[in-house]
């Protein structure tokens, strides 16, 4: 019974999303259509020896009305009634839903090649200049190109190392900024503010050579405009665009949301323009004076417009220069922020834990100096909460949304052509079958279970798997790993009094393109450390 109290539920959220004269216009026009989309829909179900089992769908919008506000959480009920491998239709567009390792390992390792594609939604076009970023275009030159540029100019070790002092000194200004917030006694303090802006910084000193506070000089605008700028953009990447799935309903949008991608899109424009501009000049200026090679993503980019006038396979202009730099954005701002958020809202609610990683932090660094990258390879415990929080929060439980370029054969079902493919990690994570005690934060599970962050073991997925892996892991985890640890070695974190329910925080989910705390991490931070230290 409970999949169907759960449908009920949904259906009564997701149609409060709409107004209820809305709703009627889709009911007639759904009475007289729904002839036409059985007959759109027959060429896959032909196609199809058989379709992955799945709930009945409502004529026009198929299962959508499941989908409700947490659509990772309402699917992972689902499966547990039709089996790891959901078969759905999303509107007009057939979707499978993979919820157990196995089908995990058919989708991104068995098919990866067939099936690394990316759909084409309206954000994709509106927000990312036309599917031209390294998230949305499909595989092929262009974007191996791009994932190789980030490998070497973003990510490779040597990078990574010559970076180093930029993240250690965002990290400090981090602990400075909740110093600055909480006083020599205690305070309640909110983070996410502070650790966005320090990713945002991280990224952006990585890209382009400045932090986002100098960018706006340049775009004219305020760096708080800056960080709600990236906020929309965020935003609008992740909300569910009616238009996306019934194409011919797009007209409806309640929220305006095409309109809003437009506007954004144009500010975006905007700021990069302004600092590829500026950019341009400058190199301009020291041609002949120095001779020197290019030194950040933003150099390589335009030095590449350059040699590659004319190649059609890996065109490189001014749009696909802005949406390689809005990319490392959309990835690595919010994604490393929101992951130390839930890892520290998990220790907050677990003292123990915290007092061991106190212990940890103590014992290898003491409480002379703060912690620094070299560190974290001796800080194991830290490594296990790290893990454990992303096994229990991963920030995109679905990965990002691929799509089917060729029909294949997933755990005995056929897949056509074009159907849209979701990886669950979210459920995979919370499996009683292959984790004891699923619900549980035990960071100790991870001495018996050897399990790398990168990736090689389909049932923790925290930065996917295949040729779509996130390019940015090592960036994301030594970020992640030096905030936490600055933070939970800076200070100590209690529940404020305001958290009613015995002092545990609220740890209820908000669905987008990273799935955040519903509500922002707000607790007591009392510094541990000589003050002179931070
Ligand atoms: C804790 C930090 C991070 C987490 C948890 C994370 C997670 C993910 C996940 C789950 C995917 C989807 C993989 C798939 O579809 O199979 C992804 C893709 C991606 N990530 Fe990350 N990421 C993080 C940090 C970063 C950083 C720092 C950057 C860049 C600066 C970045 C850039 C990207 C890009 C460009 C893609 C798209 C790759 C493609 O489609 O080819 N990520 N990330």
């Amino acid at each position: 019974m409970e999949p169907l109290s759960v449908a009920n539920d949904v259906q009564v959220r997701t149609l409060s999303l709409l107004h209820y004269s809305e709703w009627l216009l889709l009911i007639a026009i759904s009475a007289i259509s729904v002839v036409l989309l059985q007959n759109a829909l027959s060429s896959c179900r032909a196609a199809s020896v058989k379709w992955p089992p799945g709930p009945p769908a409502w004529p026009i919008i198929g299962h959508l009305h499941l989908l409700g506000h947490l659509p990772h959480q309402s699917l992972c009920k689902l499966a547990q009634t039709y089996g790891p491998l959901l078969g759905l239709r999303l509107g007009g567009v057939p979707v499978i839903v993979a919820s157990s390792p196995q089908m995990a390992k058919e989708i991104l390792q068995t098919h990866d090649a067939a099936l690394a594609y990316r759909p084409r939604s309206a954000a994709a076009v509106h927000l990312c200049f036309e599917s031209s970023d390294v998230a949305y275009a499909p595989l092929g030159p262009y974007w191996k190109f791009l994932r190789q540029v980030y490998a070497t100019e973003l990510f490779s070790p040597k990078k990574m190392d010559a970076f180093r002092y930029v993240r250690e000194g965002e990290v400090r200004g981090l602990a400075r900024a909740v110093l600055l917030r909480c006083g020599e006694h205690g305070a309640p303090v909110e983070v996410r503010g502070s650790l966005v802006m320090a990713s945002n910084n991280i990224i952006c000193r990585m890209a382009m050579g400045k932090k986002l506070e100098d960018v706006r000089a340049g775009a004219g605008e305020e760096v708080e405009s800056l960080h709600n700028l990236i906020k929309d953009l965020l935003h609008l990447v992740g909300v569910f665009y009616l238009g996306d799935y019934v194409p011919w309903l797009a007209w409806l949008d309640p929220h305006g949301y095409l309109k809003r991608m437009r506007i954004t899109a144009q500010r975006i424009h905007a700021l990069l323009q302004g600092v590829i501009d500026e950019r341009r000049q400058h190199n301009n200026k020291r041609v002949g004076a120095e001779v020197k090679g290019p030194d950040d993503l933003l150099d390589v980019l335009l030095a590449a417009s350059c040699t590659n006038v004319n190649n059609k396979e890996v065109p490189m202009t001014e749009k696909h220069i802005m949406a390689a730099i809005q990319d490392v954005f959309i990835g690595g701002s919010h994604s490393s922020a929101v992951t130390v958020e839930w890892a520290l809202a998990e220790l907050i609610n677990h003292p123990k834990v915290m007092k061991k990683l106190h212990e940890e932090l103590d014992n290898v660094i003491g409480k002379g100096r703060l912690v620094e990258e070299s560190d974290i390879p001796n800080l194991t415990y830290l490594e296990y909460v790290v893990k454990e929080s992303m096994r229990l929060h991963p920030i995109a439980p679905f990965l990002v949304p691929r799509e089917a370029k060729q029909e294949c054969i997933i755990g005995g079902f056929k897949i056509c052509r074009g159907t849209h493919i979701y990886v669950n990690t979210w459920a995979i994570g919370r499996d009683s079958s292959t984790w004891e005690e699923p619900l549980e934060f035990l960071p100790e599970r991870f001495l018996k279970k050897n399990i790398d962050l990168r990736g090689q073991h389909f049932d923790f997925l925290p930065f996917g798997m295949g040729r779509r892996r996130c390019p940015g892991w090592a960036l994301g985890i030594s970020n992640v790993c030096l905030m936490l640890a600055t933070l939970v070695q800076a200070f100590t974190w209690h529940c404020t009094i305001s958290e009613t329910s015995q002092g545990i925080l609220d740890m209820s989910e908000k669905f987008g393109l990273t799935v955040d705390m519903e509500k922002r991490l707000e607790a007591i931070a009392t510094p541990r450390l000589p003050l002179h230290l931070y």
